[in-house]
């Protein structure tokens, strides 16, 4: 039930329904209409969502008429709003929005216009809700206003919808324009739509502006390899999307960054293509450190050269190369002589030195389409491609061989290093990587056991070598294990009194139940591998004990003397190894002799001085073995602490049937006496060697014309019962 004012009033204003049709006759069935229309007017009023009203224009816009929508709208009764009963519509206006509430209607009357205006009102619950007011200005004859008439709506929700989406509007400007990621939308052809601020900071341009200036065709102009945006929009087409999409791109000013991208392809209700919209990510940073951990894990650390692990992937480039272009292929082992001697006894840091310097020797030795790689420790692998005759390789590896042996100076310190090289060739010699990389390192082997800083080609021999080798490395590692090792002792004589003065400790292996394997069948491998440490040591003990033994029983002092390996000597702390076995049997140190090579000499000549010093200072007998083999001594030898020089048996043998041989001889033993050294020749095996020497002037003799290496018990008998020679 609408709520009015009383009907006197109502036709003061505006007539009442009758004014409609005033003059005219009015029919029972026109009544009866006029009476359904009200009817009708009432009914639809009551059920309209809003209230429909009439005020006055005063300062309370006081209602004389309210539609019952008026609950709905306010929370209030009708009644509570007809002549402000209870509240006037002024006072249910939002205090905030009265004012312009007022002004937009004054305006509308002013202008005799319709009035339009959305406000807040105060609900009767206390909340505050949206309203939108339509209404018009009831005049009366004279054009005075007299009423206003309208329609008021709640239109909260819609507004809060609006508000909500504004919001979101809002929020979401500004995370496009705060984004630190650069966001897009590009047209298929690859024209920039629409993008962010941080689009164009990343791209190194000032403003959006200049970027939308700056670049124009983003396939050309950022892509640095154009190719880049067709794969872009081939993906696009497939998946609809594209993630992760790493590019190089330019950046204003030419220099280059990498992204990643992850877009979609917008389309419209028909499924046609509108455009894309992504999002950019600057990923220059990761990238390098990407590129920095791949290179860490590719490239050796020390020597900067490719590593192991890039090995394999360069020989199979270059086995692709060598099979599409005909042409044959080169793998060369290179494994640098007795370095491990070099990095124990000068440190590490030196050992380094002398691989960079190495390295570098092998990088400038070769063209730059070669590729060295260093292997791990001294071992380095280059491939030669291109190769059409083998003369090719040879020239590269004697320029190899003779770059690494060139004098080194680090540290004020000069090196003579030297390489052993193994060749295997692409296709003879394998066909594939592991193959190549196999017989290479079985022909650098052999290389090594041939003489070092020597080159070898791979044969099929070669293999039954290093099966060979590699069975000997293994069993030796059991041998220290089960301890099947012996010594036997070759007496050496005086050749004034004819009598034995010492003995010469030779090593010999004595597998379980099988037969005694010499020491040229493992010492070498004992060398290389390293065990050849353990294995001297164990010799020194023994050779210690024997010699106090024999000191014990016949009342008299036996020299032992012990063949100490370059690699042995070079231990950093072999003095103190000396030291402890002798103390271990409280033998004088005199009762213990150190024959030691000239091969020894050459890593570094003022560390094996230095070390022969202290070893002279614990007071054991020092020999250079193999004297005259070497060829650096000779300078050297007046520095050196040494008791005796042992000419090496080459000097010695067939010396009946070489008389050349005799001058270099004379030499050796005038240049030993005159430096106040004792000399002993080694490998006498005849009457007139025996005869010759002597009458040189040479001291002592060891060889089998006077007796060869003896068991321990076979060597004490001869010391009980002498044969005199
Ligand atoms: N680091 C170590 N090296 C050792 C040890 N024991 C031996 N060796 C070295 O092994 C090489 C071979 O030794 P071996 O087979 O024992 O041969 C020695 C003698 O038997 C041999 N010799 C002695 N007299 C003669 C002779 O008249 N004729 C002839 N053909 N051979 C003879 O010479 C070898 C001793 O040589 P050298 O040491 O140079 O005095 C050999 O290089 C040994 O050094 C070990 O414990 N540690």
């Amino acid at each position: 039930m609408n709520s009015y004012c009383d009907d006197s009033i109502l036709r003061e204003v505006d007539g009442g329904l009758g004014k409609v049709f005033p003059s005219l006759p009015l029919t029972p069935v026109l009544e009866q209409l006029l009476q359904d229309r009200t009817r009708m007017l009432d009914s639809l009023l009551s059920n309209l969502d809003g209230l429909a009203y009439c005020c006055l224009c005063d300062e309370n816009w006081s209602m004389i008429f309210v539609s019952e929508g008026c609950k709905e709208v306010t929370g209030y009764d009708a009644d509570d709003l007809i002549f402000n009963r209870r509240i006037s519509y002024n006072r249910l206006t939002h205090p905030d929005d009265r004012a312009r509430v007022r002004a937009s209607i004054d305006a509308s009357i002013a202008h005799g216009d319709r009035f339009d205006v959305e406000y807040r009102i105060l609900h009767a619950d206390g909340s505050v809700r949206w309203v939108w007011e339509r209404g018009a200005t009831l005049r009366n004859e004279q054009g005075g206003v007299e009423a206003l008439e309208g329609f008021i709506q709640d239109i909260t929700r819609l507004k809060l919808s609006e508000q909500a989406a504004r919001e979101a509007e809002e929020r979401y400007r500004s995370i496009f324009e705060n984004a630190l990621e650069g966001i897009y939308q590009t047209s298929p052809e690859g024209t920039y739509l629409n993008f962010n601020p941080a689009l164009a900071r990343i791209y190194g341009y000032d403003s959006p502006d200049d970027l939308r200036l700056g670049i124009s065709d983003i396939q050309n102009q950022l892509y640095v390899d154009h190719n880049k945006r067709n794969e872009f929009v081939a993906i696009m087409r497939a998946q609809g999307r594209v993630q992760n999409f790493e590019a190089q791109v330019y950046r204003k000013y030419g220099d280059i960054i990498w992204i990643s991208e992850n877009a979609r392809q917008v389309l419209d209700a028909d499924g046609k293509l509108l455009f894309f919209e992504g999002t950019v990510e600057d990923i220059t940073e990761r990238k390098s450190f990407e590129q920095q951990i791949e290179y860490q894990a590719t490239h050796d650390g020390l020597t900067g050269l490719p590593n192991r692990s890039l090995l394999s992937d360069r020989l199979e480039q270059c086995i692709s190369l060598a099979e599409r272009s005909g042409t044959q292929l080169a793998v060369a082992f290179i494994d640098l002589d007795q370095f491990k001697l070099i990095n124990d006894s000068m440190g590490h840091d030196m050992g380094d030195r002398l691989l960079v310097e190495m390295a570098k020797r092998l990088s400038d030795s070769v063209r730059e389409s070669d590729t060295v790689v260093r292997l791990g420790g001294d071992e380095f692998v280059i491939l030669l491609t291109n190769i059409h005759k083998v003369e090719d390789i040879s020239h590269s590896m004697q320029r190899i061989l003779a770059a690494v042996s060139e004098n080194c100076t680090i540290d004020h310190r000069d090196f003579v290093v030297s390489c052993s090289i193994g060749i295997s060739m692409y296709p003879q010699d394998g066909r594939d990587p592991n193959t190549l990389l196999k017989h290479a390192d079985s022909a650098m082997y052999e290389a090594k056991r041939a003489g070092r800083n020597n080159l070898q080609f791979y044969t099929p021999a070669l293999n039954d070598i290093l099966i060979e080798r590699l069975s000997v490395e293994y069993r030796l590692r059991q041998a220290i294990e089960r301890k099947e090792f012996v010594l036997h002792y070759q007496p050496k004589m005086d050749f004034l009194t004819g009598k034995v003065n010492g003995a010469e400790a030779l090593i010999r292996w004595q597998p379980e139940g099988g037969e005694m394997i010499p020491p040229f069948k493992f010492i070498p491998v004992a060398e290389e591998t390293g065990m050849i440490e353990e294995i001297g040591a164990w010799v020194m003990r023994e050779a210690c004990a024997k010699a106090h033994e024999l000191r014990e029983r016949l009342g008299r002092d036996i020299p032992i003397a012990v063949n100490v390996s370059p690699r042995q000597f070079g231990q950093p702390h072999f003095v103190e190894s000396v030291r402890s076995a002798l103390a271990s049997v409280d033998l004088p140190p005199h009762c213990l002799e150190l024959e030691i090579t000239e091969s020894t000499l050459v890593l570094d000549a003022r560390k094996f001085v230095d070390t022969l010093h202290e070893l002279k200072a614990l007071g054991v007998c020092l020999a250079i073995d193999d004297f005259g083999t070497g060829y650096s001594s000779m300078a050297y030898l007046k520095d050196f602490p040494v008791d005796r020089l042992k000419i090496d048996r080459s000097f010695v043998d067939n010396l009946e049937q070489e008389p050349a041989k005799k001058p270099i001889l004379n030499a050796i033993v005038a240049l030993g006496r005159s430096l106040g050294l004792k000399v002993i020749a080694e490998g006498v095996e005849t009457r007139y060697e025996h005869d010759h020497l002597r009458s040189m002037g040479c001291d002592e003799l060891q060889g089998y014309f006077f007796s060869r290496p003896l068991t321990s018990e076979a060597f004490e008998r001869l010391l009980i019962e002498p044969a005199i020679v």
